[in-house]
């Protein structure tokens, strides 16, 4: 950081790994191997790519701060394996990259790591996540139905894929030390990414949690005609309560309720 008079940028999540030993764990974790193209949200200085480029066939690197890029570009100079894509995760076209990813393995800027794993849930090569996000994320995405941290995260991506936090990531793994904590999320896919019309079933279920999900549904915008009735006897059909809220509905559930709905 003092080479390139680097400034961790706290709005953009820049906590940059300093301690080796984390490499380790992460790289056990996502079961690195010459096979894999991994994709890297937040390239940072770099420190995570380089281990990454070492044990795999090939690194997309993607990194929105420009203020970092002579350093970045510095670490991966040795690694011809590895492609920098300048820009926001969230905009860029992640579907044209160039070997298709497999993995993604990143320690995700806080802002957006929920958003960055639902839409590369989309990239259907990728079969493995394991990502440092803020404990409350993790927690979010892991959560089993009918508990407080239930939510549209949580439902979209064990959709998808069977989800666990990993361990917790102690504060002095980061440079600067973050005021929030850490943990190791990992997703490893079971099924194709769910459609379109179920991930906004699912949102418009959870947009009201505190009502019932069939007056949730009927609140949404432009809402399909009788919803709320269908809904009631969709879920009863289903073996729940007419009146069920969205989180007492588990991911199976929740797709079970499409299919009379919407199929
Ligand atoms: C937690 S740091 C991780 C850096 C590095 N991988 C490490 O582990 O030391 C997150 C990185 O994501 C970058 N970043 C923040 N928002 C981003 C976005 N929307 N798209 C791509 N990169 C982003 C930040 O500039 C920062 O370098």
């Amino acid at each position: 950081m003092r080479e390139f008079g680097i400034r961790p940028n706290r709005d953009l999540g820049q906590n940059f790994l300093v301690d080796s030993n984390i490499l380790d764990v992460i790289g056990r974790a996502a079961e690195l191997t010459e096979d894999d193209v991994v994709l890297e949200v937040g390239g940072g200085l770099g420190v995570l790519s380089e281990y990454l480029a070492e044990r795999t066939k090939h690194v997309h690197v993607v990194e929105l701060d420009r203020g970092l890029q002579p350093a970045l570009e510095s670490a991966l100079d040795p690694h011809p394996n590895t492609t920098l894509h300048m820009g926001d995760a969230v905009k860029l076209d992640l579907t044209t990259l160039d070997p298709p990813p497999t993995k993604v393995v990143a320690n995700l800027p806080y802002g957006v790591a929920a958003t960055v794993i639902i839409q590369t849930i989309e990239l259907e090569s990728v079969q493995l996540w394991v990502a440092m996000v803020q404990k409350e994320v993790g927690q979010r995405f892991a959560a089993a139905a009918s508990t407080p941290a239930y939510g549209v995260p949580s439902v979209l991506a064990q959709l998808a894929c069977d989800v666990k936090v990993i361990r917790k990531v102690p504060r002095g793994v980061f440079h600067p030390v973050p005021n929030v904590d850490s943990v190791l999320v990992g997703l490893k896919r079971h099924s194709p990414a769910p459609p379109q019309s179920l991930k906004t079933l699912v949102q418009h279920g959870f947009a009201h949690r505190r009502k019932a999900l069939a007056r949730s549904l009927a609140l949404a915008p432009n809402p399909p005609e009788h919803i709320r009735d269908r809904t009631r006897e969709a879920l009863e059909a289903l073996g729940h309560p007419a009146d069920a809220r969205a989180e007492s509905l588990s991911p199976a559930q929740w797709r079970a309720l499409w299919e009379k709905l919407c199929l």
